[in-house]
């Protein structure tokens, strides 16, 4: 397949990216595609450039250079393709005197849509039913990352940007968002996911790609990278990255 059909068939192609703030690189001429059904996750030690990418991916962050792409569009997006963009990324900012399904009808509204009953199913399937009637200030901090979960699901995207999306829950949580993570893949959503948390890398991502100081420094399909014998994903990131111990 060649490069330009490679980028035709991605629902995420981010060409040659850099973000710089001042002198400060976060991103450094990094290329990606996420395609249909594909779950990519984004490794790295603190302050690689994960969250940055994922930002520009989105659309909420610019690139000082090269190119993000969605569907064949740039960001701005046009809302058609803004709505396929599903994301939970670091802090969401909600309305905490509100219910959980009052904010994901608000979120819906904001973008134009109806409510055809997408925020109760969303928050069934992140399983933050019990909590309906709760208001979101008194959410736990998973309960709020479940919420932001559901707010990314809600709309069916068809690429799903997740920052760290099991690091505050807890193990059947854990369970929960990785067998709807695999949910959605089947389903032909390209996911592109970060996490600190390998041995859920290993058991939900089909490719990985680490980033070290805004750069990719090794990237391949878990089949691929030759994780030898009984080598765990962790045992593979500490040896190409060959600094155990740093995140
Ligand atoms: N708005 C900003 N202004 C200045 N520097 C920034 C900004 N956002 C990120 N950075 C810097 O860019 C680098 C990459 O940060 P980023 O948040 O993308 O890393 P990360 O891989 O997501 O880290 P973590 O694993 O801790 O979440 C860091 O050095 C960070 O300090």
């Amino acid at each position: 397949m060649t490069f330009h059909e490679q980028e035709r068939q991605a629902v995420l192609a981010c060409r040659s990216v850099s973000k710089t703030y001042g002198s400060q690189t976060a991103v450094s001429d990094v290329t990606l595609d996420v395609a249909p059904g594909e779950v990519v996750g984004l490794l790295g030690a603190n302050g690689a450039g994960k969250t940055t990418l994922m930002r520009m991916a989105c659309g909420l962050v610019k690139p000082t250079a090269g190119a993000v792409r969605v569907l064949g569009e740039q960001p701005p997006y046009p809302p058609a393709v803004a709505r396929q963009v599903g994301a939970a990324l670091d802090t969401p900012a909600f309305y905490r005197w509100m219910t959980g399904p009052a904010q994901l009808r608000s979120l819906l509204h904001s973008s134009g849509l109806p409510d055809r009953g997408e925020p109760l199913a969303a928050l069934r399937r992140v399983g933050l039913e019990d909590e309906a009637r709760k208001r979101i200030r008194a959410y736990s901090q998973g309960m709020r990352q479940r919420l932001a979960l559901a707010a990314a699901l809600m709309r069916g995207p068809r690429l799903l940007v997740l920052d760290e999306p099991t690091n505050a829950l807890d193990p059947h949580a854990v369970v929960m968002v990785r067998e709807l993570i695999r949910r959605e893949a089947e389903s032909g959503t390209a996911v592109l996911v970060s996490s600190h948390q390998l041995d859920e890398v290993q058991r939900v991502c089909d490719r990985v790609v680490v980033m070290d100081r805004g750069t990719v420094v090794a990237s391949g399909a878990l089949d691929e990278i030759g994780l030898g014998g009984a080598e765990s994903l962790e045992d593979w990131f500490f040896r190409i990255s060959g600094h155990k111990g740093s995140w």
